[in-house]
């Protein structure tokens, strides 16, 4: 009984065929040679067992079926017909029955198909579990070692074929003895043949049973192999009605292998049956025939499992193309995605440039348009222009010939008139001489006076004409001269475009000059150190004209920048040289012009101290206030800053205010104030913005008017309290203080500038005064104020790291301007008297040491828009605190630097002397 396989994965079938066949042919051979082997045993001739295949079946067919039609021929042998040698009839009779030699050959060519099916299955399972092998090593090779459980599989089943092949060669050999025996009990009885022919099914279903296991084991690599190939793939389930065909044509072909064992085990019982029977030819026949057709089912069951193998391959095959199919749809579809994106994306940027295009051809016409209007234009402005000119000379022209015309006119009415009057003179003489010499007759007269009445009545015609030409020469004039205003007019327009340049270039200009003279003044020092010499004063004369005076002072200027004392009281003639020196006849506008540019700074944001020293009665007033018509330096700095911050207008909003302020016997007195005050009340402090006085009135001024008004207040307010005003002013200090704010209207930033304007006390010594009580009280606070002046000046001419600001009101309320951030200019006032020479000197010494004091680089105090404050520089974040930041580095470079070219220039020149080093007044 053939086994029953399930198909591998790539089952061959050619392959499976070629390996049957070969077997077939083998065992062919193997049993044909028994075949005759057996033969020439019994005696009998190859030609008289000489049967083909086909003859063979159709004999057994016919001998089947005769033995299962007719009765009268159970006797008959087989094989009678192969009896070629003799006669149809004669051979029947003759010969002697052979029919378990057919019987036996059946049997042996059943077991010889059996075999060879054996035989080629076991080829088939070699080649299964080859194949199985190499699929596995692929597997495992692709996967890791997944299933290593299957490589022992392998080694088992191959140790379980050899066994099955031992077995093979056992039943054939078996086969052999069989046969041997068969030929044996040929001669014996059929019973020991049907024991056998059991014996052999029994063992052909052993080994059956065990192959169905080999299969099974098989069928379970099989699917563990499925498993392993589809499992892990993504791509979905194998399709599963071919192989459940399979498996149901399995199935039947397992039912119908049962019922061919059935069979088997009915015929095994009915042969044993007959055995015990004595034999049953019949039975054994219908047993045989009913397995054969079994068989037969069998093989026709095993074809349709082929069959069903090649559609499972089939639809396999289908199934991979399939997903592969529908891997390269699903490709095919992104690429198709992916190109109708690209198309769109495609035609968006196909739009985008045709709109571009289009917006670039307006873009070109507009810029056509525009050239070809810009050209018309010029066009026109040359026209223009050419006509303007043609105008222009004609106009000129015809004003030139008009007035030519007019003149020629006027000039011939001048010479009529002329004649005329010469007419009339001479007339009247012809008149006065008749009169005198005849007597003329009436008549004569009569017609001479008609005749003069004539021409006096032409010459009034000849007048009013003149008179009309001469008005329409004015009418014409007029008109000339109104062309004339059109064509200054259009003269004016066309230079108002070169007047906006220059304005231009001038600001330019303007602000660059600026900034060099801002430079120039920083470079040469900050506390710059002016000498006036005021001229004698009458009572000082002693009767000597102003000539002879003038040549009688000790107090002399030679130079612009030197100041000489002559020797008196036995001390010697000495120079002393400032920044620049005023001689008596220079007036308040030369000394304006040398203070001038520091208060332009204040608009600039810096902070300015312009402050008059010398003794009484040196002049400081009348430098600082100046008399009545002859303004000094405060009204002229303020109309200088008036005008402007005017000119300045465009660019920034300027804000003034100021506050007037008297230092007396060390206290402050606010003379903008009404009445009587408490002194002690007002002191100086520090606020964000530099020293201020708490308390003290500030008034915004906006033009000259109120600022003279407030100053004026000012003086009236001091003359209230102080009972002897001369006196009163020698003895206290007088500080004008503006502030100036300036927000850029560009940029809002906002600059603040400060002017301190100070008229001094008197500086003349404690001991001179010989003063006693209430003056020497006086002088001593002067002296205490003016000596920590000194001190002050002395600090930072060294350098000191302590500046004593707080040693007196004065000097702390001028912190902040004569700080490192401020500008300070010194106007030493002197007297040319001789009674004054002492004090002269003491003045001129003192002014020149304060001409050493180098404060170190002015800062412009700058507040930002966002109202973080700052400075010009950068140097400090409160421009205003002078001590915190100006002398914090008394020594810095900037500062050497500049007293080294100062000396240096001072070398250069020899001229400078240096001072004593005491500022002991
Ligand atoms: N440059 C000058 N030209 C003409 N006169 C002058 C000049 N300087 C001063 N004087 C006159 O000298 C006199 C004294 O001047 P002034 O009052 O200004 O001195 P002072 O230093 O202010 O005195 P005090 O300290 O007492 O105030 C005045 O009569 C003034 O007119």
């Amino acid at each position: 009984m053939p086994p029953t396989f399930k198909k591998p994965l790539d089952y061959d079938p050619g392959l499976a065929q070629q390996t049957l066949q070969k077997s077939y042919q083998n065992s062919d051979a193997a049993v044909e040679a028994r075949k005759r082997t057996l033969l020439a045993e019994l005696g009998l001739a190859d030609e008289e067992y000489e049967l083909d295949d086909e003859e063979e079946e159709e004999q057994y067919g016919e001998g089947e079926e005769g033995l299962g039609e007719g009765e009268e021929n159970d006797e008959e042998p087989i094989l009678t017909r192969g009896h070629k040698h003799t006669n149809g009839t004669a051979s029947k009779a003759a010969l002697p029955s052979y029919g378990y030699r057919d019987l036996f050959g059946k049997e042996m060519e059943g077991r010889r198909r059996q075999m060879i099916e054996v035989k080629g299955y076991e080829q088939y399972l070699m080649d299964l579990l080859n194949r199985s092998g190499e699929q596995l090593q692929a597997l495992r090779a692709e996967k890791g070692l997944m299933y290593p459980g299957n490589v022992e599989v392998i080694p088992e089943l191959q140790h379980e074929l050899r066994m099955l092949q031992e077995e093979n060669r056992n039943l054939r050999s078996s086969g052999a003895r069989a046969s041997t025996d068969g030929e044996a009990s040929s001669r014996g009885s059929s019973n020991e043949l049907a024991q056998q022919v059991s014996s052999l099914q029994q063992q052909l279903a052993v080994r059956d049973a065990r192959l169905r296991e080999a299969e099974a084991e098989a069928a379970r690599l099989k699917a563990r192999l499925a498993q392993a190939a589809d499992g892990p793939s993504p791509r979905g389930a194998a399709p599963t009605a071919p192989v459940e065909e399979l498996r149901a044509l399995e199935a039947l072909l397992a039912e119908s292998q049962a019922a061919l064992q059935a069979k088997e085990r009915e015929l095994t019982s009915v042969r044993a049956s007959k055995a015990a029977a004595g034999g049953s030819a019949d039975a054994v026949r219908e047993l045989t025939k009913q397995r054969d057709d079994a068989v037969q089912a069998q093989e026709l069951l095993q074809q349709q499992l082929a069959h069903a193998r090649t559609d499972l391959a089939t639809a396999e095959a289908n199934f991979r193309a399939q997903q592969a199919a529908m891997a390269a749809a699903t490709e095919s579809e992104q690429a198709k995605a992916l190109q109708k994106q690209m198309w769109s994306l495609t035609e968006q940027h196909s739009k985008k440039v045709e709109e571009l295009e289009a917006e670039l051809k307006q873009k070109q016409v507009m810029i056509q348009q525009l050239q070809a209007t810009k050209s018309d234009a010029l066009q026109a402005m040359k026209e223009m222009k050419g006509r303007m000119a043609a105008v222009k000379s004609d106009a000129a022209a015809a004003y030139k010939t008009q007035l030519m015309g007019v003149q020629a006119k006027l000039d011939e009415i001048h010479a009529l008139r002329e004649g005329v009057l010469e007419e009339l003179v001479n007339f009247q003489a012809e008149i006065f001489s008749e009169k005198t010499i005849t007597q003329m007759s009436r008549l004569v007269r009569d017609k001479e006076i008609s005749r003069v009445r004539s021409a006096q009545s032409d010459l009034r015609t000849k007048m009013s004409e003149l008179d009309q030409a001469l008005k329409e020469a004015r009418d014409e004039t007029e008109t000339v001269r109104q062309q004339a205003e059109q064509v200054a007019k259009i003269r004016e327009l066309e230079a108002q475009g070169q007047i906006m340049h220059f304005r231009e270039k001038w600001r330019t200009e303007f602000d660059k000059r600026r900034k060099l003279h801002n430079t120039v003044l920083e470079l040469k020092g900050n506390i710059r150190v002016l000498c006036r010499v005021r001229p004698m004063l009458d009572k000082e004369r002693g009767g000597m004209d102003a000539a002879a005076a003038a040549a009688s002072m000790p107090v002399r200027c030679p130079t612009e920048e030197t100041v000489r004392v002559a020797a008196v009281d036995n001390k010697a003639e000495k120079d002393f040289e400032f920044d620049r020196v005023l001689s008596p006849d220079e007036g308040q506008d030369k000394l304006y012009d040398e203070v001038a540019a520091l208060v332009v700074s204040v608009l600039d944001g810096y902070n300015v101290a312009i402050m008059a020293y010398g003794q009484t009665g040196s002049g400081k007033t009348f430098t600082m206030e100046g008399p009545e018509g002859d303004p000094g330096v405060n009204l002229r700095a303020l109309g200088d800053l008036f005008r402007l911050a005017g000119e300045r207008a465009a660019e920034y909003a300027f804000t003034f205010s100021a506050s007037v302020l008297e230092i007396y016997n060390e206290q402050i007195y606010d003379l903008l104030m009404n009445g009587a005050q408490d002194g002690d009340k007002l002191d100086v402090k520090q606020g964000p913005d530099g020293m201020y006085v708490p308390g003290l009135k500030m008034e915004e001024v906006k033009d000259m008017a109120e600022v003279t008004a407030m100053i004026s207040r000012g003086k009236s307010n001091r003359s209230t309290y102080a009972t002897n005003m001369n006196e009163h002013s020698s003895r206290s200090h007088l500080v004008l203080s503006v502030y100036i704010t300036a927000v850029s209207k560009q940029s809002g930033v906002t600059l603040k500038g400060k002017l301190h304007l100070i008229d001094l006390a008197g500086s003349e010594r404690l001991s001179r005064t010989g003063a006693q009580g209430d003056r020497l009280k006086e002088a001593q606070a002067i002296n205490k104020s003016l000596s920590a002046l000194g001190d002050v000046i002395q600090a930072l001419q060294q350098r000191n790291a302590h500046i004593p600001y707080r040693n007196s009101k004065l000097t702390r309320l001028l912190e902040d301007s004569l700080g490192g951030n401020s500008k300070c200019v010194m106007i030493v006032n002197v007297s040319p008297a001789t009674e004054n020479v002492s004090e002269t000197k003491c003045s001129l010494e003192f002014a020149s040491r304060a001409r050493k004091v180098e404060l170190g680089k002015a800062r412009v105090n700058v507040v930002s828009a966002d109202g973080a404050s700052g400075n010009g520089n950068g140097v400090s974040p409160s421009p205003s605190r002078g001590p915190a930041s100006g002398r914090a580095t008394p020594s810095g470079e900037g500062s050497m630097s500049r007293v080294a070219s100062r000396e240096q220039m001072t070398t250069s020149t020899g001229r400078r002397t240096p001072g004593p080093s005491g500022l002991s007044r």
